[in-house]
This record gives C-alpha cells, sequence and structure tokens, in this order.
C-alpha cells in the first residue's frame, strides 16, 4: 500500500483533455484532485502558460515504481515527445511524482535518477505546492517541512502570485 503526490502540468495541445486523460489512466487510485491553476511557465520561460493540477492518490497494491510507471503511461497516451534540448520545455503532459509514503505513514525516500523521492524540485515550484496545499493543508514535503511555511518563502513570492485559478475546468468530475 503506497500513497502518492503527483503534479499534472500541460502547456501544448488541448491543455485541459490531456489533464483530463492522466486522470483516467489513474482511475480508482485517484482520491483528491485539486483544483486546475493557469501558471506561468518555470525554468523556462519562452513557452506557453501551463494548466497545473495536483492529485492525491492510493492503491494496496501499487509499490513506488508503480506510481511512475503510471505518470509515463499518462504522458504516452498524451503523445509526449521529449525534447533533449529543452530540460523543462513545452510538453502536452508532464505528470512528476512528487512524493510518496508507505502505508505505515514513513516518507519513501529515493536518490535514483529514475525516480527520486521526494521529487528533487518540487520545493521550489508554486504549481506543485499551491494546489497541493488546498487539497491537503497540513501537507508535508518530506526533508522541507509544510507546504504551508514553504509557499511562503520570499523566493516563491512572485510564482505564487501569479498562480491563477480556472474554477471554469473541472477535474474532480471525471475520475
Ligand atoms: N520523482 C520523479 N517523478 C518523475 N520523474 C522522475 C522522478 N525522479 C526521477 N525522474 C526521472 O526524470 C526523468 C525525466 O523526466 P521528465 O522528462 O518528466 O522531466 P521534466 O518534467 O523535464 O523535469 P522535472 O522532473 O523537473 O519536471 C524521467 O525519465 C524519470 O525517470
Ligand atoms: N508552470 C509550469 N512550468 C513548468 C512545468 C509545469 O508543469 N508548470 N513543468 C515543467 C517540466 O519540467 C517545466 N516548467
Amino acid at each position: 500500500m503506497t500513497r502518492a503526490v503527483l503534479s499534472l502540468g500541460s502547456n501544448l495541445g488541448d491543455r485541459e483533455q490531456h489533464l483530463r486523460e492522466a486522470l483516467r489512466v489513474l482511475g480508482g487510485a485517484v482520491e483528491r484532485v485539486s483544483g486546475v491553476y493557469e501558471t506561468p511557465p518555470w525554468g523556462d520561460a519562452d513557452q506557453p502558460a501551463y494548466l497545473n493540477a495536483v492529485v492525491l492518490v492510493s492503491d494496496p497494491a501499487a509499490t513506488p515504481r508503480d506510481w511512475l510507471e503510471r505518470a509515463r503511461a499518462a504522458e504516452t497516451k498524451a503523445s509526449r515527445v521529449r525534447d533533449p534540448e529543452r530540460r523543462f520545455g513545452p510538453r502536452t503532459l508532464d505528470v512528476d511524482v512528487i512524493a510518496v509514503w508507505e502505508a505505515d505513514g514513513r516518507p519513501v525516500l529515493s536518490a535514483d535518477p529514475e525516480l527520486t523521492l521526494p521529487h528533487p524540485r518540487a520545493h521550489l515550484r508554486a504549481f506543485v505546492l499551491g494546489p497541493w496545499h488546498d487539497v491537503e493543508p497540513a501537507a508535508d514535503l518530506p526533508g522541507h517541512g509544510p507546504v504551508a511555511a514553504l509557499l511562503d518563502d520570499p523566493r516563491l513570492a512572485d510564482d505564487v502570485a501569479a498562480l491563477t485559478p480556472r474554477p471554469d475546468i473541472a477535474l474532480e468530475s471525471v475520475a
């Protein structure tokens, strides 16, 4: 049994549809879905705005690795193409595994480059922390502390201010 937080992002093609497709792939494992935010591109400014959301998932049978496999399956369904020249470049769908916990609540820690846990850049990303905090206000990012405190970090202030809710896009109804 593992519980995980996954981040969904899209800035190419039918962005809303790509996020919906990700939820379909995750199916019954989805426990909570955040609202959708329009967010400025992080890490590579020369690309369109993203739609981002966060999902809380759990599955009695899933290993940490299974969450990565499911993330990749969703990206493949959205015809994600990797551009080796642009690490943080545009994409139809990005599904990142932000953190995973064992059934007893212990966080899974991993330095494996194939699946680094928690995600090594999650604490720097308002587009992850904001929607996560909305659906789990007491959330803790292993090794970094409360998500609420991370969102108060002055270094994230501009990105937090730029998070634009999109209440017109409701993903909750998909599951
Ligand atoms: N926690 C994680 N979640 C998703 N992918 C991970 C994680 N840790 C390591 N990876 C690896 O990172 C590789 C690159 O993934 P990807 O192309 O989605 O990165 P990116 O989205 O461009 O950057 P970022 O991971 O910063 O969002 C994948 O092959 C995957 O195995
Ligand atoms: N706003 C935003 N920016 C990004 C995102 C994302 O999901 N949202 N994903 C990236 C992939 O590394 C790079 N930059």
